[in-house]
């Protein structure tokens, strides 16, 4: 059974997890975020579904196909019976000249006229080279060879000419009816009555070929000859006509062909009709000439006088723009524009097209397409997807610890380093690596060194996934807290199984029961109680219970099955990176596949360079690392960012034109908005069927307040999207809050509680949405109005700045006035307030006064200090924070 990720899969189609979410999303299959794992069945109704849009995409091109080809048949048979009326309206003008060649019109006859246009229309070309060969001879017979030489000595000649008497000889036809049987054929060309009547009289032969040049709708459909207007044509005809059969005389016909052109407009009702004529004349000639100046430049191009053939197979790695794509496919920048147009899609020149367009416009051309990934994903992807599985080893498991402040995540990371590392490493000096490997019953463990989500949710965030397993610490003593909570969600977000370390075992208050018992309330219950969560109590401190807990880590890997292939292309993921004074750039990477060796090409995010040495976290200098091994690598030309997948190139080229093309790509992504679901625009994406579940993240002032939020929220019924709360907790909005919500695309929702400035700072530079409200009424009415795209906040609340309270003073009759320094923005007398203490919201109203020293003032700027009394409210304590803002009208996009 096939295990990838949705971000894996994306890459390997070449698409954004997003638009894979959206597809899965649309086929009902429920998927969480971009870490989800994709099996067989989920795989198979995305690729039907690529399968199906395909199917669609080629009928589009057919029934297109088919109406472009009707429009051509409706347009010919349009032009048909005009050309019969032109010829009729010709004809007694024809005739003079016919006087003066009195053979052709004696040889007319009906029935070689008429099998003369149906073979005609059956094969123009053939005949084209016919007609040419006998216009210089009397019998067809040698007339073949003498075209075959000409063919040969001037093929430029041929062309023009073929396309020239192109249809000649409907006219030929009509006017003069000539000579049946070999005429039939020949009056295809214009240039054949110079030819017939050459036969007859070779006196005749300019006159002759003048009116076939003239008899010519040719001119008009091969108008870029310079015809077009029948006369012209005419000339020309005439000319063309005497090159290609090799004659010369161009001038006469041409001045023979003026006299009909000149009778044209005498004719009786033919004005109308010569103008919408002349506008269809003017259109094909148009579509003719932009044909020919394509072939002409590529004739140029070629240099040999020889059109070069158009390309029926073209490969492109990505999206590239019309430009680009227009010089592969040796077609003009305009007609590629002309058909996008078609397509419903304006585009101009350098705009990027992606490659389904591209596939239709290839399609149109009749030009196969391929595609091919970018080398890069190409070469992620195949680590992961190529393997053969009977070259899959059991790994080592990644672990990473987590919990509440203080439950003692440092000292358990000590305590296991201690007793497993340097015991086993003799005479290994232990060093900060940010990952380390323990040794138990003589099988590894990776532990990840960061305690805490930090790392966790940054490479979560970067769409890496590189812990297997997570010990979660809770102290005996104090129970599940906020923190604890906070970790669960991380872990179940991320589908990392939980190991619970019941930590502080040795305290004569510790209660592991109530732990347990806590734990049941958020999916995690014991073996012992009918779970399937292992529980393990232990004491760092102490160095108890240890090699139960790391035992319990491995039975969990034996489930997981984690594997990977030594022998595969080296790839894993950038733990931390740091700029060295001595050392330059190193970088702590966990070989996720193969082995990584000394000396290999590493590409890793937007840096490459050749490894150099490899330390692992004992200091010990290493020449290979294999799959799950942490070591820390030199020779990096930068420094990666935690979170960066590597991989080993085969060539230093390869390597720097990849880190070349993301960097690019990076710039480009850094100019483009990142979308992420906000309150505003939650309809709009509902509706382009980017959302189909609404994360959010709910933060109140006090529990009760976060119970009855989520009770709320989950209750909300709009149909086509589901709030799913992610993350609760009673508190104000940290930085964790925000990582968490950017890796899972998720909107914070606070009641009573604020961010502080920090992460604030990181929610807008993630452009996560972060919403707060006062009254939970609010709240729903503003989710469910934006879920059903009524979404009209008229107001919208603008922060001025925010104060912090250094000094109280209390003033009898006054209150309590806060000598305040004004961290950023301003404070205005007007504004409303509201005083934030260790993130909840304590006050809300508004400034009572505002002075400098004893002054009143409007406002107080950054770095100033200032005296604040708040309107109602006495309880202000050093430490707390005002925030002062107004409401705005805002007008919603
Ligand atoms: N009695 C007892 N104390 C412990 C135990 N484990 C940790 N402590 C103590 O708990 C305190 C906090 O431990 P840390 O390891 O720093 O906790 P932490 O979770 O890493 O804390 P932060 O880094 O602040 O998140 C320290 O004083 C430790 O000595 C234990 O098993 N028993």
């Amino acid at each position: 059974m096939t295990k990838i990720r949705v971000y894996e899969y994306a890459k390997k189609m070449n698409m954004s997890s997003k638009e894979i979410l959206t597809i899965l999303g649309r086929l009902d299959v429920p998927v969480a975020n971009h870490m989800s794992v994709m099996d067989d069945d989920m795989i198979r109704k995305v690729e039907s579904f690529f399968a199906d849009v395909k199917k669609r995409a080629a009928e589009r091109r057919a029934q297109e196909a088919e109406k472009e080809m009707r429009e051509r048949q409706h347009k010919r048979r349009e032009e048909q019976p005009e050309a019969e009326v032109a010829k009729a309206e010709v004809r007694p003008e024809r005739t003079a000249d016919a006087n003066r060649t009195p053979g052709s019109r004696r040889d007319g006859d009906g029935a070689g006229r008429e099998d003369a246009r149906n073979r005609g229309r059956r094969d123009d070309r053939r005949e084209d080279s016919r007609a040419e060969q006998r216009s210089d001879n009397r019998n067809g017979q040698r007339d073949e060879r003498a075209g075959f030489r000409n063919d040969n000595r001037d093929n430029r000649n041929r062309q023009q000419g073929g396309n020239f008497g192109h249809r000649g000889p409907r006219q030929a036809d009509g006017t003069s009816g000539n000579r049946p049987g070999m005429n039939g054929q020949n009056s295809r060309d214009g240039r054949n009555y110079g030819s017939r009547d050459g036969n007859r009289d070779g006196g005749r032969f300019g006159q002759s070929q003048g009116q076939g040049g003239f008899g010519n709708r040719g001119g008009r459909d091969n108008g870029r000859f310079g015809g077009g207007q029948g006369r012209p044509a005419g000339g020309q005809g005439g000319r063309f006509g005497g090159q290609g059969g090799g004659r010369p005389g161009g001038g006469r016909p041409a001045a023979a062909a003026i006299a009909p052109a000149q009778t044209k407009p005498t004719a009786p009702g033919s004005l109308r009709k010569d103008k919408d004529k002349k506008d269809r004349q003017g259109f094909a000639r148009h579509e003719e000439f932009n044909e020919t100046k394509l072939q002409r430049s590529k004739r140029r191009a070629n240099g040999k006088g020889q059109a070069k053939p158009l390309p029926t197979e073209v490969t492109v790695e990505g999206a590239m723009s019309v430009g680009d794509f227009a010089k592969l496919l040796q077609r003009e920048p305009a007609e590629l524009i002309k058909r996008l147009l078609l397509l419903g899609v304006m585009a101009t020149i350098n705009q990027e097209i992606d490659t389904d367009t591209m596939e239709l416009i290839a399609s149109d051309f009749g030009v196969t397409l391929h595609v091919v990934e970018p080398v890069d994903e190409e070469a992620l992807d195949m680590l992961v997807e190529e393997d053969d599985p009977a070259s899959l080893v059991p790994r080592p498991p990644v672990v990473t610890i987590m919990g509440h402040v203080d439950h003692g995540k440092t000292t358990l990371l000590d305590a296991i380093r201690e007793s497993k590392v340097t015991a086993t490493e003799s005479g290994g000096i232990t060093q900060h690596i940010g990952a380390y490997q323990v040794e138990i019953a003589d099988r590894q463990i990776t532990f990840l060194d960061t305690p805490g989500h930090e790392a966790f949710t940054t490479m979560r965030a970067r769409g890496a996934q590189v812990t297997d397993i997570t010990i979660l610490v809770v102290a005996a003593d104090d129970g599940v807290m906020p923190q604890t909570v906070e970790a669960i969600n991380h872990a179940k977000a991320a589908n990392v199984p939980i190991v619970v370390a019941v930590n502080k075992i040795d305290k004569p208050d510790a209660n592991p029961d109530r732990v347990k018992q806590e734990l049941t309330q958020y999916g995690l219950v014991p073996e012992e109680w009918g779970g399937d969560t292992i529980f393990a109590p232990i004491s760092a401190l102490k160095r108890q219970g240890l090699e139960e807990l790391l035992e319990m880590v491995l039975l969990v890997a034996d489930v997981q099955e984690l594997k990977a292939n030594p022998e595969g292309r080296p790839r894993g993921t950038v733990i931390e990176a740091k700029l060295d004074r001595g050392r330059g750039p190193v970088a702590t990477v966990l070989v996720q596949n193969g082995t990584l060796k000394v000396g290999d090409i590493v590409v890793a995010g937007t840096t490459y360079g050749r490894v150099r040495a490899m330390v692992n976290d004992t200091g010990r200098r290493l020449k290979t690392a294999g799959p799950s091994t942490p070591v820390e690598i030199q020779g990096l030309n930068g420094v990666p960012s935690a979170g960066d997948q590597f991989v080993v190139y085969d060539d230093e080229r390869g390597a720097r034109n990849l880190v070349e093309k993301r960097m690019s790509r990076e710039k480009q992504e850094q100019m483009q908005n990142t979308a992420r679901v906000t309150l505003d625009d939650l309809y709009r994406q509902i509706q382009e069927g980017n959302v189909a579940e609404l994360n959010v993240i709910v933060k109140a002032d006090v529990q009760g307040s976060v119970e009855a939020l989520v009770q709320s929220i989950e209750k909300i019924d709009v149909s086509g999207v589901r709030v799913r709360v992610i993350h609760k907790g009673a508190g104000g909005i940290t930085e964790s809050d925000v990582a968490l919500a950017s890796a899972s695309n998720a909107i914070i929702i606070g009641f009573h509680v604020r961010p502080d400035a920090n992460t604030k700072r990181i929610a807008e530079q993630e452009k996560v949405d972060i919403r707060l409200y006062r009254v939970i009424y609010d709240v729903m009415s503003e989710l469910e109005s934006a879920m059903k795209g009524m979404l009209a906040p008229e107001y919208r609340e603008v922060v001025l700045g925010h104060a912090e309270v250094r000094e109280t003073f209390n003033i009898s009759k006054v209150g309590t006035v806060a000598g305040c320094y004004v961290t950023d923005g301003k404070m205005t007398r007007d504004a409303e307030a509201r005083l934030v203490r260790d993130g909840i919201v304590v006050y809300e109203g508004k400034l009572d006064s505002l002075k400098r020293f004893k002054d009143d003032v409007r406002e107080v700027a950054t770095g100033f200090e200032c005296g604040i009394t708040l309107e109602k409210f006495n309880d202000i304590k050093v430490g707390d924070v005002i925030e002062a803002f107004t409401m705005e009208a805002v007008k919603r996009a």
